[in-house]
């Protein structure tokens, strides 16, 4: 079988121009007025009738002729008889002649033989109220005519009068094609009785995502992991990118890697819409074989583009539709998306790009590339210093001001690879970097394109230790980011400079030579984590060694682990001294026994999970009898913990950042906190 191999890679402009020639527009359709929201209209809308259709009273008073009140004021007033009461939506039933007023409500029709109105708080009731008949102000036929109004002021022709046609004429530009409809044009439209528009049609843009291992998120039952399965991530967030851009997504059945499976579905898409966007299969393995189906049923315009990540996008049309084909990697394809279709969505839907928002900040620190292709690099953002602009100084409820303000902004490349999802969830923006750029020095200056304008970078950002307590005091915040990299990761990353603070479990960031201020501590029972009951009868570390169990481990970077490591060090060093003494032990005679000769008894030892509480999920599974875990994470999970001992935890400040407003915050939660049997409450 022969595989796709990237030899020629078409430049980034080359793969707008491909796309930009594929025809995505959507024809024309009328929508009621109650859809014509946010949707663009295709063609000049003008009035067809005046608004108002009638001369209307601007505010409650009188209807009068100006000539009337000519030298009227305060002292002054002049008398004029009420001869009727004209109401909203009703027809006059009175003329007045000179010398003459009628009481009118805003919004009504003025009587003819009125040219003005008096609002009511300029008049007074003239002659005596108690002649008055009509209490309840019927129309004006019932009024006694020796009523009267005192006008204390002077009008002149038109004041306080709506002209018919004065808001919109007939015959008038109301709106102009292109016009994306906002509820001021609904009102618009309301007010011409207009109930149904021409807009354009979204364009259709199916979505196809490929691959045997992918499952529909709740789906029934659980990922067979065995098997590989995971989780379709690619679908959603392509559509949630479709219609943000203006489009309508449509998603369709996951085609599995067979080429003939491919093609069905693939050309279902094509019969149905517009643009069809595949994901997956278009690298370089034997099932990446969709470039067969575009190639052989319809037109392949270009397969591989110097860009990173995305380089295996295929641009083509199947039968009557646009195709465009996502690499199947989760960044990638957003990225591929957002770079080259959103953008040709978008003008499909006749929606301007959006206003670019671009922060200026300075590389946290270096970062070495050099492949030779457009990089589109996921970048998150820090406020260096005390987070600058406001003065939000004093703590207490402060939504820490993270405005571009007089502090800088740090930039750091959030790089887990092209397969994590959090390497876009956990960044801001992106920056370009050229095929001649294969090196970024820190402090250098670079143009991040937030993902939106709308994003706010976080306020506070830490690293370290993954643990429950610190979850719930990060609750605590106001849009806090935090990067469980694991404790030596993490002091790491404080020395260099870029998170607010650390967690690190263990010795303190004194003992590490670290110039760190400590924020607050709490301490963590940590141990062995088995199932319910204890029915293997697991007591500590001994029985790990010297009997049969399935045990998992943390990575190397947590701190569980260090003290794992310690733990097992001890019991080294008590084997080696009842050795001593001459009982012997099942290690090799002569040889010191240390951590490593133990860790090599514990079967599943270099099985290292990320997370805390990962380990205790294959206790569960059943894959394990023993996982390294905190009591928290046992009680919570209803296992049963062996304990094997105690760990400080200590949050570390960046000594730049202490008086930053969410650093602040966050000691002052920490001081908040109640530490008791049960651990640190909040
Ligand atoms: N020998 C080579 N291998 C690869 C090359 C290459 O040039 N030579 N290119 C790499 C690059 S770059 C990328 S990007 C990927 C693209 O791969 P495919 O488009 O063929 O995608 P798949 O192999 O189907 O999947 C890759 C990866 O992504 C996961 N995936 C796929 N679809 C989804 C989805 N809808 N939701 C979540 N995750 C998804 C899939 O399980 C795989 O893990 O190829 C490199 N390989
Ligand atoms: O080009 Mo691939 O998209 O780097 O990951």
């Amino acid at each position: 079988m022969n595989r796709k191999e990237f030899r020629d890679l078409a430049s980034p402009t080359e793969a707008r121009e491909a796309i930009d020639s594929l025809s995505i527009e959507g024809g024309v359709e009328r929508v009621s007025l109650e859809d014509a929201r946010g949707r663009v209209l295709v063609a000049r809308l003008d009035a067809e009738l005046d608004v108002p259709g009638f001369d209307r009273a601007s505010l409650d008073g009188y209807a009068l002729n100006a000539r009337d009140t000519f030298g009227a004021d305060e002292a002054d007033p002049a008398e004029l008889d009420v001869v009727g009461t004209v109401h909203a939506g009703e027809e006059p039933g009175v003329v007045l002649e000179s010398g003459q007023a009628a009481e009118i409500s805003t919004g009504a029709v003025m009587p003819d033989g009125a040219d003005a109105m008096v609002p009511v708080e300029r008049t007074d009731v003239g002659g005596d109220v108690d002649d008055r008949t009509d209490e309840n102000g019927e129309s004006g036929e019932d009024h006694e005519s020796n009523e009267t109004v005192l006008v204390r002021t002077s009008v002149a022709p038109g004041d306080n009068v709506m002209f018919a046609g004065a808001d919109v004429a007939a015959g008038e530009r109301a709106l102009g094609p292109g016009t994306r409809i906002t509820p001021r044009d609904i009102g618009l439209l309301s007010a011409l009785g207009i109930d149904e528009v021409p807009v354009r049609r979204k364009p259709r843009v199916g979505i196809v995502s490929t691959g045997d291992e992918l499952v529909r998120p709740g789906g029934d039952g659980e990922l067979e992991s065995t098997r590989g399965e995971i989780y379709d991530v690619n679908s959603y967030t392509i559509a949630a990118g479709v219609e943000d851009a203006g489009g309508e997504a449509v998603l369709y059945p996951h085609a599995g890697d067979e080429q003939d499976e491919m093609e069905r579905i693939l050309r279902e898409a094509a019969a149905e819409c517009d643009l069809v966007l595949s994901s997956g299969s278009t690298s370089a393995s034997a099932v990446d074989v969709i470039y067969r189906v575009i190639e052989e049923q319809g037109e392949l315009l270009l397969h591989g583009v110097s860009v990173k990540p995305g380089k295996p996008m295929l641009v083509g049309r199947l039968d009557s539709s646009a195709y465009v084909g996502l690499p199947g990697y989760p960044v990638s394809a957003m990225m591929v998306f957002r770079t080259f279709v959103a953008p040709a969505i978008r003008r499909a839907a006749g929606l301007p790009e959006p206003e670019s928002a671009t922060v200026t900040g300075r590389m946290a620190r270096d970062e070495r590339y050099g492949e030779g292709r457009l990089r589109l690099m996921p970048v998150g953002l820090v406020t260096d210093g005390d987070g600058g602009g406001g003065g939000n100084g004093n703590g207490a409820g402060a939504t820490a001001g993270n405005g571009a303000g007089a502090s800088d902004t740090l930039v750091y490349p959030v790089d887990k690879g092209s397969g994590a999802t959090t390497s876009l969830a956990e960044a801001d923006g992106v920056v370009e970097v050229g095929p001649e750029t294969d090196y970024l020095e820190r402090g250098e200056s670079v143009d991040v394109q937030l993902f939106s304008p709308d994003v706010r970078p976080p306020t506070l950002l830490g690293v370290g230790e993954d643990d429950p307590t610190l979850n719930r005091v990060l609750d605590r915040l106001d849009n806090p980011r935090y990067l469980s990299v694991g404790s030596r990761p993490g002091l790491r990353r404080l020395r260099e400079g870029i998170p607010d603070v650390a967690v690190v479990a263990g010795p303190s960031g004194r003992e590490h030579g670290l110039e760190a201020t400590e924020l607050g501590s709490w301490e963590r029972d940590w141990g062995l984590v088995v199932r319910a009951g204890n029915p293997d009868e697991i007591d500590g570390l001994d029985d790990l060694v010297d009997r049969d169990l399935q045990f998992v481990n943390r990575t190397s970077d947590s701190g569980l682990r260090t003290s794992l490591e310690r733990a097992l060090a001890d019991l080294a060093a008590e084997r080696d001294a009842e050795t001593g003494t001459g009982t012997g032990t099942g290690t090799e005679t002569g040889t010191k026994t240390d951590h490593h000769n133990l860790a090599t008894q514990i079967d599943g030892f270099d099985v290292g999970l990320r997370a805390h509480e990962s380990p205790a999920r294959r206790v569960i599974a059943g894959e394990a009898d023993a996982a390294l875990g905190l009591r928290d994470t046992a009680e919570r999970l209803s296992l049963e913990y062996v304990p094997l001992g105690t760990q400080t935890m200590h949050v570390l400040a960046n000594p730049d950042r202490v008086e930053k407003a969410s650093v602040r915050e966050l000691e002052s939660v920490l001081a908040d906190a109640v530490v008791d049997d049960e651990g640190l409450s909040l």
